[in-house]
Order: structure tokens, then sequence, then C-alpha cells
């Protein structure tokens, strides 16, 4: 039994339906240790014979017998194998990859044994030194001559240790002294007990073989044996081959990148820029919410939920907000205003701020003890604070008046961050704004009206409708301003209800400011007091800023998904340059791929490189387009800061994620059709590629 036998091959080209028969029954027998040269006129049918014997050609007819055993051309995946374990490929015209260094040229075959990392390369540097290369393998194959071409072919044939080594007229392109080199280390390989098959048409060439086979019209026409055939070792052990590993191609792709930079940089920064402008909007989109989000939790505790009776509509106007009361009306209790936390809710609200008359006010139904109980009583309810507010107070301090349109009650609704100087009011104490007392009492020491006694006075009626006017001395513990400008005026629930107590008002609060006890649980809260009956009545009407917040985040997000996907239809532009750069890349790289699938690559080894390839791009891409976010995104803040006073651009680590996501799918999309029609192409067609 022959190690390699041919048995009656046939093969016909086919143009349209007519047949053009170049093999017309080819039998031969083949050992290891030969080194048999084929030899043949132009045309003749070699490199189709070689095809057939290299796995490469499944249209024929006969059968190829490996040890006995059929090959079964139509089985993809074991002819792959075949290719990577048996076979070495010797070209005319070198067939190198010219974006491989030499050394990567040969380390290419190498990938597919099971040697590791260091035996791999150690065997690459032996074959090289072997050949002769020892001092070219850092050069690319575009800066070596004709004749070192071909040794790097010889090695990376060798690379695998292969049985059979196929040599497709290896000296038609070598001047006479190379073609004498590459002849020796032919049958050198025979000599080591492998199988040489060398097609030539040069008579002088196929003589260098121990046995020449002549080829005509498809036929063995003639045997001659020149030599005995090499003994052969049988217990030599064959490097053990392996599948490619998925990482190579990706390396390899890498390589090719880096060889094409300048091409590939263009698409790079031109996906860049479609992914830089996604991400500076959602940056955008999270900074704007942060800043009104930081802006109303500064003026406002998030966690209040701020609480009126209920009246139903065409009652009083408005059971809570800020009633602004005309200067000569007298004041009432339950004009429940003046603190920041009933602005905001009831500007947001929409509940409007209106100009109730003392009359009015005066109705407005307060809260009794055992509501103010039964709020307290309620689920995730923290405390209940009840507020009271007197309209436009006078505060008299070293013989100067100044107005406050609204003294109120300190409560937890109060940011503590307000206070810009001293501390909250405790007993028979006073904080006051800023801007309408402090600063006008002095400009530049507003700070030393802490400590200062003043007369605090307000106008209210008492239960007969009758006016009265509130006075008091009081000491400055502090000095408040918020965000939008105004702080509050406020003493303590306990001072404002000793002031009126003088008087023998009562204080009855008409709001009150309920907090909760996480902010999450603070939409639970607001439901459940506005859905507290008492005789099927609803008893109170709360309002809550963390519910306005969310649906101003709400806006917010829609607002910046729809900026972020126009930004986005910039990307469908980059999809399509990667698809084109990558259709580009399998037209300009066909030859690669017929080498590397002669070299025993797979379908999906050839789909990996283009898709990895168009992964790499996304990659660095989405790289790029980060730093420039980031860049960019720094620039504009610092512009935007002396306006808002805060970052407007923040890009956070989940946009950063998000941006890569989108770069891959954008890569993996636009490699689908490429890398599918690069796996699908012929090896031989791939080959015979310019
Ligand atoms: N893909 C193809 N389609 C049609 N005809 C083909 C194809 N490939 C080769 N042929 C034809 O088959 C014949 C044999 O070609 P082959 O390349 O095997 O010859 P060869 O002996 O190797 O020639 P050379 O020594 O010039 O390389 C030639 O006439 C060629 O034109």
């Amino acid at each position: 039994m022959s190690y390699l036998a041919l048995k009656d091959i046939h093969k016909s080209y086919y143009l349209g339906k007519e047949a053009f028969p170049v093999l017309n029954g080819i039998n031969i027998d083949f050992e290891r240790g030969e080194f048999v040269s084929i030899l043949g006129e132009s045309g003749g049918g070699k490199s189709t014979l070689m095809n057939i014997i290299g796995g490469l050609d499944r249209q024929f007819e006969g059968q190829v017998l490996l040890q006995g055993t059929a090959l079964d051309h139509h089985q993809e995946k074991r002819m792959d194998r075949y290719r990577r374990e048996t076979i070495g490929y010797i070209y005319q015209s070198y067939n190198l990859i010219n974006h491989l260094s030499v050394l990567d040229n040969v380390l290419i075959s190498l990938d597919m044994t099971q040697l590791n990392r260091g035996e791999r390369e150690q065997r690459a540097k032996d074959l090289l030194t072997r050949v002769g290369l020892s001092d070219q393998m850092k050069k690319y194959p575009n800066q070596l001559s004709g004749g070192q071409k071909q040794r790097v072919a010889v090695a990376r044939a060798l690379a695998s240790d292969p049985q059979i080594i196929i040599a497709d007229e290896p000296t038609g392109a070598l001047d006479s002294e190379n073609t004498a080199e590459v002849l020796k280390l032919l049958d050198q390989i025979a000599a080591e007990g492998r199988l040489v098959i060398c097609v030539t048409h040069s008579q002088a060439v196929a003589e260098a073989g121990t046995r020449i086979i002549h080829l005509a019209d498809g036929r063995v026409t003639d045997e001659e044996r020149l030599r005995p055939a090499y003994p052969v070792d049988q217990d030599r052990q064959q490097i053990p081959a392996r599948r490619l590993p998925w990482l190579v191609p990706l390396t390899t792709a890498f390589k090719h990148l880096r060889y094409t930079w300048s091409w590939n940089l263009i698409i790079i920064i031109g996906t860049a820029i479609g992914l830089f402008a996604v991400m500076l909007f959602n940056g955008l989109g999270n900074g704007l919410k942060s800043y009104i989000n930081q802006e109303i939790n500064d003026m406002v505790n998030p966690r209040i939920v701020t609480v009126a009776r209920y009246q139903s509509r065409g009652k009083a106007s408005g059971s809570q907000g800020n009633r602004k009361q005309t200067s000569s009306s007298s004041t009432s209790a339950s004009a429940a205003g003046g603190n920041q936390q009933m602005q905001a809710n009831a500007q947001v609200a929409g509940q409007g701020n209106a100009a109730a008359v003392t009359a009015t006010a005066a109705k407005t139904p307060s809260f009794s003890v055992a509501q103010l109980k039964r709020l307290r009583g309620l689920k995730h309810v923290q405390s209940v604070q009840p507020i009271v507010s007197a309209s436009n107070a006078t505060l008299s301090l070293d013989s100067k008046d100044y107005q406050v349109s609204s003294l109120t009650t300190w409560t937890a609704a109060n940011r503590q961050s307000t206070i810009k100087a001293g501390h909250v009011a405790g007993k028979n104490e006073i904080v006051v704004d800023k801007d309408t007392v402090a600063k006008k009492w002095s400009k530049q020491n507003w700070r030393d009206v802490v400590g200062k006694t003043v007369t605090v006075s307000f106008q209210t009626i008492d239960a007969n409708g009758k006016a009265v006017t509130v006075k008091r001395q009081l000491t400055v513990a502090g000095v408040t301003q918020g965000t939008n400008g105004s702080g509050a005026t406020a003493v303590s629930y306990a001072t404002m209800k000793a002031m009126r107590a003088v008087n023998n008002l009562k204080t009855e609060p008409t709001t009150v400011a309920v907090k909760a006890d996480k902010r999450q649980n603070n939409g639970s809260v607001t439901k459940k007091i506005n859905r507290l009956k008492t005789n099927k009545q609803r008893q109170f009407n709360a309002v809550s800023i963390a519910s306005i917040l969310d649906t101003v985040n709400t806006y917010v997000n829609l607002a910046t998904t729809i900026l972020a996907a126009i930004a986005g239809i910039s990307l469908l532009v980059s999809a399509l340059m990667i698809i084109v750069t990558m259709f580009m890349s399998v037209s300009a790289r066909k030859k690669e791929i017929g080498i590397l699938r002669a070299l025993g690559e797979s379908r999906s080894d050839i789909r990996r490189l283009f898709t990895g390839e168009s992964l790499i791009i996304g990659i660095i891409s989405a790289t790029l387009a980060t730093g420039i976010a980031y860049g960019v995104g720094a620039v504009l803040n610092t512009q935007l800061y002396k306006i808002a006073n805060y970052n407007l651009i923040a890009i956070h680590v989940d946009n950063v994620v998000m941006t890569f996501i989108i770069a891959l799918i954008i890569a993996l999309l636009a490699a689908i059709l490429p890398a599918w029609r690069a796996a699908r192409l012929n090896p031989i067609d791939a080959l015979a590629a310019d």
C-alpha cells in the first residue's frame, strides 16, 4: 500500500455547458522519502492535479488515497484538517502574506500545531535559519529578493511538519543559483522521509528528483526512476496539529490594520465622530438632569411631601401654596406660604399664588391634632411638622425696618445648606433672608447680623375677625440664601406659637411638611395621603417635589435619547463605511484568503479574520470617541460652568460602556456580509487572484 495513491483521476473545466477535459485518468502511487517531479508542458494540467492532491479542488472524478483510505473531498472540515496536518504548499509566485513579517509568515502555519508559544517561535526561527534567512526574520516579503521569498515559502511549508510537500513550479521565477538552492532544500526535505511532489516543465529541474512522471494530454505518459527513495524513519513522531485558536485571526486582523493604518485611520475617525456625538448628548442629558435635580433639591428636601387640607374645587382658592397677601391685609396663621418648599411646590404644581384676601385665608381649613396624628401614623412617614406662616412681616433692626414677604416656621423642608451664616433658629431666635434683610443691613458685613436683636411684627386676625399685631424681639441666629436667590425668614414652630400666644391667638397649621423615611417612598406616601378619607370625603391634598422631579427627569431623558438617536444616524454612515472597507479588504486580500485556506484554515477562521478586523475598528473607534468626548466635554464644561455654575456635560461609565456596545454591534453587523463572502471564496480562485 503506497502512502499516497491517485486512482483514475478525471477532471474537466466547463465553460457554460462545454467541457474542457484536463485530466484523463491519472494513476500514480507515491511513497514517503520520494522527490517526485511531475514534468509536463504548460497547460498540461499539473497545477490542477496538485490542487486535487492538496485537497483544494473537489470537482473531479476518481480517488485520492492516503495510506489506503480515500479522502472525501466533500467533507470540508476533514479536508481542512488534511491540509493542516498533511500538506505543505510551495508556489511559483511564493504566495507570502505581505502584511506579515517573514517570521509571522512562518508562524501563521505553526499556530495550527500543538506546540506552545515558545516552541512555535523557536521552530519558526530554526526553519528560517535552515533556509538561510536568520537575519531577515523581521523584514516584510516586499523587502526580500525572489530567492529569499521562495526560501520563506519553503520554511512555511515545513512549519507544521507535513508529510507531503507540494511544490508548484517552485523555481519558475528564480535564477539558476536560487533554483539550485531551492532544489537542494527540497531534496533535503525528501531525505527527512517526507514526500515531495514538484511540478515543473523544466527537464533540468525535474532531474533533481528521485523520480520523474511525464504528463501529457491529461495522462501519465512515462515514468523514470532516477534514484532510490530515501529511507523513512517509521518511528518519527509528527508534530500534532490543532484547529486555529480564535485569537489568532484577531491578531492577524490587528497586524493587517497596523500595516494599512493610514487607510483604516480615516474609517476609524469617521466612526469615532458618530460615536462621540452620541456620547456627548448622553453626557449632556446626564449633566442637565443632575443640574435640575441639584437645583431643586437645594431648594427643597425631596423627601418632603407638603400636605394641605383638601378642598373640593370652587371652594377656597387653593388649600396650600404661598398666598401673597396684600400689604394692607392682616395675615393669618393659615396662610401657608413663605417657605421655599411651599413656593416651589405651589409653582410647580401649577396652583398659582392666589392673592387671597384675608377673609378667604382665614377660612382655609387647618389641621386638627387628630389629623396630624393620622398622618404621623402612616407607613414610611418619618416625621410630620406643621407649618405656620405670616405674610408681610416687618423686621426692625438698628432702628431700620426691613420688609419680608413671609415669616414662616422652619421645618425639615428647609435645607440646612441654605444657612450661609450662623445656625438654625432656636427658641426666641430667627433666621433672616440674606438679600432682603442681611445684605440691606450691611452689604459688606452681612454676616455680622447674626447675634443682633430684631423686633419682628406682623398683622393677623383673631378668632373674632379683629385685626391684631403680633410683635416680639428675637435674636438673629442665621442668614439664609436659596440657590434661586431668596432664602427663608423663619422661626421655630415653638417660637411662632409663643409669639401668637401673647395675643391669645391659636396656632393651627394649614400646611404640614411630611417627611418620608426614604426618597423612594416619597411617591407612595404622597399617594397614601391623597387617598385618606373620612366619611368617604377626601381629607388631604399632598404634593411631592420628588414625583415632579421624576417627571422632569423623564422628559430630559426623552429629549436626550432623541438627540442621541439623531446623532446615531451618523453611525449608519459609519456602518456603511466599515462595510465598504471590509468588502475592499476582502477583494484586496483574496490571495491571502487562498493562502490561509491552503494552509488549513477553515471557513470560520476566515470569517473570524474579517469579523475580527471590523471589531477592532469598532473598538478603536469607541476608544477614540471616548477620548474625544471626555476632551470636548471638559472644554465645553469650562465654558458652560461660567453660565450655569455647573458641569453640564457628565459622561458616565455606563455611557462609555454603551458606546462600546454600540460600536461592537455596528462592527459586527458591518462585518457579516464581507466576512461571509470571504469565507465562501473558492480557495483555488482566491489563490489565482492578482
Ligand atoms: N478555473 C479554470 N477554468 C477553466 N479552465 C481552467 C481553469 N484553470 C485552469 N484551466 C485550464 O486547464 C488547463 C490546465 O491548467 P493547469 O493550470 O492545471 O496547467 P499547468 O500544467 O499547471 O500549466 P502551467 O505549467 O502553465 O502552470 C489549462 O488549459 C487551463 O487553461
